[in-house]
């Protein structure tokens, strides 16, 4: 997981026209931390959240959503969309501290997690 995130960081350098080491350099050494969120199932969403309006703290964040179940939502003009579990693939958050780094070119993306009425949820999330 540290390396897909050190690949992304260099990734991102290179599409801003910068050394392939130049977020990897601006946010210093990746001390990555796991989080796993477990979101039981709640019969009335309306009246609960599973994890409140927020931005990451660090350089990208790869989450992994297990079972395929929908719950993680994103922040566009003023609108929440769902994010789609895709089987084997990982959601990439960009996260505060590369768009401290990249001067705002990118965006720390608003998120929050809803949850289901009939399902449980799981996501991994490597910060
Ligand atoms: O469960 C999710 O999809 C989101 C989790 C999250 O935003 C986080 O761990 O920072
Ligand atoms: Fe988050």
């Amino acid at each position: 997981m540290k390396k897909l995130s050190e690949r992304l960081l260099e990734c991102l350098s290179i599409n801003l026209g910068l050394s392939p080491n130049y977020l990897k350099e601006a946010l210093g050494e990746l001390h990555q931390d796991l989080m796993i969120n477990h979101y039981p199932p709640c019969p009335d969403p309306s009246v609960a959240i599973g994890a409140n309006k927020h931005t990451d703290l660090g350089g990208v964040t790869c989450l992994w959503q297990l079972h395929h179940v929908v719950g993680l939502q994103v922040l566009k003009d003023g609108e929440w969309y769902p994010v789609t579990p895709a089987p084997g693939a990982y959601i990439i958050n960009v996260a505060d501290m590369v768009e401290l780094a990249s001067n705002g070119i990118y965006k720390s993306i608003q998120h929050r997690a809803v949850v289901n009425p009939t399902k449980r949820r799981i996501s991994i999330a490597a910060f």
